[in-house]
């Protein structure tokens, strides 16, 4: 056997920034504004020193130089404010998608799912870089008030009047800042809303492909994509609207409020209460108190932000299944028990089981129709979900009670759409809660029946996914080579063979058989042929056990043979025994569970002993 040369990476993978990169950009970014914000308040204070002096006896040495070091100073210190504005924003936005991913990875399936990938893709996307420009925005704002501020006390102590006549305007442009943030909030939450959902349908459309190209619906579709358009650009147009409103009320606001101190300014500058420097200064200090426009492009950028971090922190807040400290003893069956279980979606029961044993080292296979909860009791039995109600026993140790990587070691799931991860074949394989040998992820690959047509790529086992060319049945392979691979002491196979012909199904439950040992298999099945294999059947009809028993009790009863008439195989014939069950009175009446004397299976479904329930 060839060693499958495992690909070296050159320096490790850079890891994840979860934890935010705390205060100190932020601090820095304020400190370099508020700096640059004390030195442009500097500079009409000299500026009208050295003019007055320059204007009196014409040597003003040092105050020129002073005010040419303001100059530089005050470049020098708006390149430093972008620089640390970048690498703030930078980090922030890397810790914030960071942070939503893992909280999104680590989330209950079922509450994730309710989220649709172009909605994903855009919080982890636009959304987070906004979010990200977050701190240094607030840094920005809060040192952009330093200017007015100080403005206002250096106008105060150049001269009162004007302060005061200043003073007096500033409410209006107070209000009107606080009306812009306000009416600004709305329409931003919904332009990210409806870019959501454009992106949403955008990947709907491309997943769906085919089937659009097949039904003839493109230009429908086209039109569906779009539509959401109409209501971004009104929402677009708002946003500028009440931005350019904002800045024009501001334009006429501020031009009035320099006037109105310029005009006090003349006259005490003919009172003798003022020098022409001074003049020069106060007119300038009226401007800076009322520096509306970058306030208000600030504001923006902060609801911006703010709204955008609402929708990252929902990602990263999304509960996750909390786990115990438990391992389970070794070398256990691997029988699984559910108790009282109930799930609940949407107000609505969809899963009730009052007890069930899957027993260890068989396969148990769930049948029902199509809704009746066989999925959600795979989840269940598998803690991809909670149950609302109820417990599930692995070996004695409820699931809830055990730790992550145990619960994940000991039991593998195999799904019907596998979602492929890692680089080559090989990788895709090998991903999973242990590290596994190349000779593991061969001997998985030939029990998925999997391993010819993977030696038969370009590559063989190093084949890069996007390069693999792979059928539906190919990739479902790759995905049952996986759970293989990883397999614990149970495994849970929700439709996880559909995609194969009954030969290759065939040929891989009894590799399956040979190889797993004692590994408890828990099948979602909609083939008889896949129930007539397994030592058991869980019945569920409606989201509740109808019956628990073997296939060829089962099959005597006409709905039992009805759920599999639907999928194309009531033909088949699997019951040919005598109806001569024992029975247990349900909700649907009286249902055989087992002869009592054939099977041997208690009314729980438990065989007595082992290898006594195989019709
Ligand atoms: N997250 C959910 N939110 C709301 N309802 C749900 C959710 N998950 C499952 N259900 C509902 O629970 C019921 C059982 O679903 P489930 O997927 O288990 O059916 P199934 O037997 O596996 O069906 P199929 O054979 O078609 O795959 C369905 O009515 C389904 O609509």
């Amino acid at each position: 056997m060839g060693i499958i040369p495992v690909r070296r990476r050159t320096r490790p993978a850079p890891r994840p920034r979860d934890t935010d990169p705390g205060r100190l950009p932020e601090l820095l970014v304020l400190v370099c504004s508020v700096v640059a914000a004390a030195v442009a308040l500097a500079q009409p204070l000299v500026l009208g020193r050295t003019l007055d002096l320059l204007l009196h006896d014409g040597s003003a040495g040092v105050w020129l130089m002073a005010s040419a070091a303001l100059l530089v100073g005050e470049v020098l210190l708006d390149g430093l404010t972008a620089l640390f504005t970048g690498r703030c924003t930078a980090d922030w936005t890397a810790a914030v998608r960071s942070r939503a991913l893992t909280g999104m990875l680590h989330a209950v399936p079922d509450l994730a799912g309710r989220y649709s990938p172009g909605d994903v893709a855009t919080r982890l996307t636009l959304n987070a870089s906004d979010a990200g420009g977050l701190p240094a925005t607030r840094a920005a704002l809060a040192a952009s008030l330093v200017v007015p501020a100080g403005a206002l006390v250096a106008l105060a102590v150049v001269d009162v009047w004007v302060a005061a006549c200043v003073l007096a305007g500033l409410p209006a442009l107070v209000l009107l800042l606080r009306a812009f943030a306000h009416d600004t909030g709305a329409s931003v939450r919904a332009y990210q809303r409806v870019q959501s959902d454009i992106a949403a349908r955008l990947l709907e459309t491309t997943d769906g492909a085919e089937t659009i190209a097949a039904a003839g619906t493109a230009v429908r579709e086209r039109e569906r994509v779009l539509t959401p358009l109409t209501e971004l650009a009104g929402l677009g147009r708002r946003m500028w609207v009440l931005h350019g409103r904002a800045l024009a009320t501001g334009g006429v606001l501020v031009p009035l409020l320099t006037l109105a101190a310029t005009a006090v300014g003349g006259l005490r500058l003919g009172a003798g209460a003022l020098s022409v420097g001074e003049l020069l200064a106060v007119v300038r200090y009226a401007q800076l108190t009322a520096g509306f426009g970058s306030a208000a492009t600030l504001l923006g950028a902060l609801v911006r932000g703010r709204s955008a971090r609402e929708r990252t922190t929902a990602l990263e807040r999304l509960p996750a299944l909390s786990c115990g400290t438990r391992t389970l003893p070794p070398d256990g069956p691997g029988t699984l028990e559910l108790r009282g279980v109930r799930v609940a979606r949407d107000g609505t029961e969809v899963l009730r089981v009052d007890h069930v044993v899957v027993p260890g080292g068989l396969t148990t296979a769930v049948v029902g129709r199509s809704g009746a909860g066989k999925s959600v009791l795979a989840a269940v039995a598998g803690r991809l979900i909670d149950p609302d109600e109820g417990e599930v026993l692995l070996d004695g140790t409820p699931l809830d009670r055990l730790t992550r990587p145990c619960l994940r070691a000991e039991v593998g799931f195999a799904f019907a759409r596998p979602v492929l991860t890692g680089g080559t074949v090989a990788e895709a394989v090998a991903a999973g809660p242990r590290t596994v040998s190349p000779h593991r992820i061969r001997q998985a690959l030939r029990v998925a029946g999997a391993d010819t047509f993977v030696r038969r790529l370009p590559g063989t086992y190093d084949t890069r996914l996007a390069d693999a060319p792979l059928s539906g049945g190919e990739h479902q392979r790759l995905g049952l080579a996986r759970a293989f691979a990883h397999a614990g002491r149970l495994l849970v196979m929700d439709d996880a063979t559909s995609s194969l012909d009954t030969v290759t199904e065939h040929a891989v439950d009894q590799a399956l058989r040979r190889s797993l040992g004692t590994a408890t298999r828990l099948v979602v099945a909609h083939r008889p042929s896949v129930a007539a294999r397994a030592d058991l059947v869980i019945w569920l009809e409606g989201g509740r056990v109808r019956a628990v028993g073997a296939h060829r009790r089962l099959w005597t009863e006409a709905a039992y043979r009805a759920v599999f008439a639907t999928e194309d195989h009531g033909t088949e014939d699997h019951g040919t025994e005598e109806h001569s069950a024992v029975s247990l009175g349900t909700e649907h009446g009286t249902v055989p569970l087992g002869t009592g004397d054939g099977d041997g299976l208690r009314r729980d479904g438990t065989p007595p002993a082992r290898g006594k329930v195989r019709p």
